[in-house]
């Protein structure tokens, strides 16, 4: 679909009148349009909005609504959510209506996969699409936006050959005619797989700005941490780790990452374990401060996307969802990609030190699936002035790997009013430092509050690691297949403010604390939001009442995105 798409919006000229100013973009360059250019000349598609009633209505700039024929695999023209960019860049003024709060000077950029097709064919999964930058810059009550693709290798080699060539988080490139012939060709793949040599570079999944201000985007791969340009959205290029630690491959997609420093956890495949690492603000070398050895006597460590801190520790998890060296092999995928589900071998968590490495805890936990830990901290339950626990909050979908399938875009894209969205909740973990072998699981906030659907989380970033109240994530009105609105929780009233309009995918809500705010909810949440009718808009929400304080139409469809971050202007 997204090629019909293309094609189509490229040999229109599209006209939104701009109160402001009038943004020239080509739409030469998605990998379908590639094909298309070599032959024709560029085409330049002007955006023009018109102000109707204090609103910016694109007038013909959004895709044209497609005949129910037009579709892929014989399914409705699906959500722009889930729809691949038209075009490789753009950048222009969005027309705000309501207030944008004075304080609020810097850049919002968000990253995530926004093109899911080589020319014909179609990626499978969400994470699979090629990393989109989308950058909300905001200047004096303005906001100057933009999006442009990340030029990572894999991005540019399938531009270059119009093929995949790199592994991606489902998609497992063709293998080519003398692979077959070649009875060692196997083991070169092993080698070629082990060494990460044919693994993605596609950083799509998160952003950061690190302590030194550079900008780094970022997926599970160690290659696949890329830096750019926060104005332009430009690939500066790879992050070069000086510390001899690439040989793993593999990284959490979510280092944490304050002013001084950033921490990661690399797993090791070959001796089930995580490295904890820490770099210094400044500095492109890691080191290594303790590791962790996995408790259950699986093939694989559990697959780490994400994890915690607290002031004094690192919060380690060691899921029953499990890497699979079988599944990372196999050319086609499971129901549960390169991993593995192995709860009768125990779900646990491992706390170190991050002073000294040691491994202070490691408990057995009931099983758990989650993404993204939301935060954590240390509990003085018997006021004598010394941690007795640790608290350790996160997305938690209810020990239900399905919800790795529900991401693959057929599923998007077609359970069209069908409540099929698996249950989650905020899974609230209890680690005793006292030597005890459990810990406990349990839920925050009963999970209806939010309508049972609890991802892609923010807090404060001043309450890292710290006792805090308030999670904001993404919930749900039902029915849904993704989830649809935006929560507020309040884990210690237990109380849950909702905000959701019919038809909309809302990304994740990112939380800005106002300069001297003395509350933690004074500040802004972030989200985009791709809308039923092709089109999508950034939304400002009051961080105290939850309520809208302001929005800016994008004059074209963005599909949805993953993490972002928060780069004050200097
Ligand atoms: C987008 C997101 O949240 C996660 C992306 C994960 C990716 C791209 C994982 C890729 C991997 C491979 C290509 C092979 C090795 C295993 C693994 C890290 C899962
Ligand atoms: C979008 C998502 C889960 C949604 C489920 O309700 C997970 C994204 C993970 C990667 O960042
Ligand atoms: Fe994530």
């Amino acid at each position: 679909m997204a090629s019909l798409i293309t094609t189509k919006a490229m040999m229109s000229h599209h006209h939104v009148l701009s109160s402001t100013r009038i943004t020239t973009l080509y739409s030469d360059n998605s990998i379908n349009d590639h094909q298309h250019i070599k032959t024709k000349p560029q085409i330049p598609v002007r955006l023009i909005s018109q102000r109707i009633s204090g609103v910016t209505r694109a007038v013909i700039n959004l895709p044209a609504p497609l005949p129910e024929k037009e579709t892929v695999e014989g399914e409705r023209r699906c959500h722009v959510a889930w729809t691949s960019v038209q075009q490789e860049k753009w950048e222009g003024e969005l027309t705000v209506q309501g207030k944008i709060p004075t304080w609020l000077n810097g850049t919002y950029l968000r990253n995530g996969p926004g093109l899911w097709n080589i020319g014909d064919h179609d990626f499978r999964h969400l994470f699979d699409g090629y990393s989109t930058l989308v950058k909300l810059q905001f200047d004096d009550g303005r906001i100057f936006s933009g999006h442009r693709l990340l030029e990572s290798d894999a991005y540019k080699a399938a531009k270059k050959h119009k093929k995949l060539c790199y592994r991606e988080f489902s998609e497992t490139p063709k293998p080519t005619r003398n692979t077959f012939k070649n009875p060692f060709s196997g083991i070169g793949e092993i080698v070629r797989i082990f060494s990460g040599e044919s693994l993605t570079d596609n950083a799509n999944t998160g952003v950061v700005r690190l302590g030194d201000g550079r900008v780094m985007c970022l997926t599970e791969t160690q290659k696949g941490s890329i830096l750019v340009d926060h104005e332009t959205l430009e690939t500066i290029g790879k992050f070069e780790y000086d510390d001899g630690l690439s040989d793993h491959m593999i990284q959490s997609a979510h280092p944490i990452v304050t002013e001084t420093e950033m921490w990661t956890l690399i797993p090791d495949l070959v001796k089930p374990g995580y490295r904890v690492v820490r770099m210094e603000a400044g500095s492109n070398k890691r080191e290594v401060v303790g590791r962790v050895k996995c408790r259950a006597g699986s093939w694989g460590p559990g697959w780490v996307h994400s994890f915690a801190v607290t002031e004094n520790y690192v919060v380690i998890p060691e899921m029953p969802l499990r890497y699979s060296v079988k599944n990372l092999l196999r050319a086609e995928p499971t129901p549960l990609y390169k991993f593995e589900w192995c709860p009768a071998d125990g779900a646990f968590l491992h706390v170190m030190s991050k002073l000294t490495g040691e491994v202070v805890a490691s408990v057995e936990v009931p099983a758990y699936v989650t993404f993204h830990f939301i935060n954590a901290y240390e509990e003085d339950e018997n006021g004598e002035g010394k941690a007795t626990v640790i608290i350790a909050d996160c997305c938690e979908h209810n020990a239900d790997t399905r919800i790795l399938d529900m991401l693959r875009l057929h599923t998007l894209r077609s359970s069209h009013g069908h409540d099929v969205l698996p249950d989650a909740r905020i899974g609230r973990f209890r680690i005793p430092l006292d030597g005890r072998k459990y810990g406990k699981l349990e839920t925050a906030v009963e999970a209806e509050k939010h309508g049972r659907a609890m991802d892609m989380c923010s807090i404060n970033p001043l309450y890292l690691g710290l006792k805090y109240r308030y999670v904001y994530a993404c919930g749900a009105k039902r029915p849904c297949n993704f989830p649809n609105a935006l929560s507020k929780v309040d884990i210690v009233d237990k109380k849950v403010k909702n905000w959701h309009e019919h038809g909309i995918i809302p990304s994740e809500p990112f939380f800005v604390p106002r300069p001297g705010a003395t509350h933690e909810d004074d500040g802004v949440v972030i989200s985009i939001v791709s809308e039923e009718n092709g089109g999508s808009f950034a939304i400002l929400l009051d961080g105290s009442s939850f309520e809208e304080i302001a929005r800016a139409k994008f004059p074209y469809g963005l599909p949805y995105g993953l993490h972002g971050c928060w780069i004050p202007k200097n």
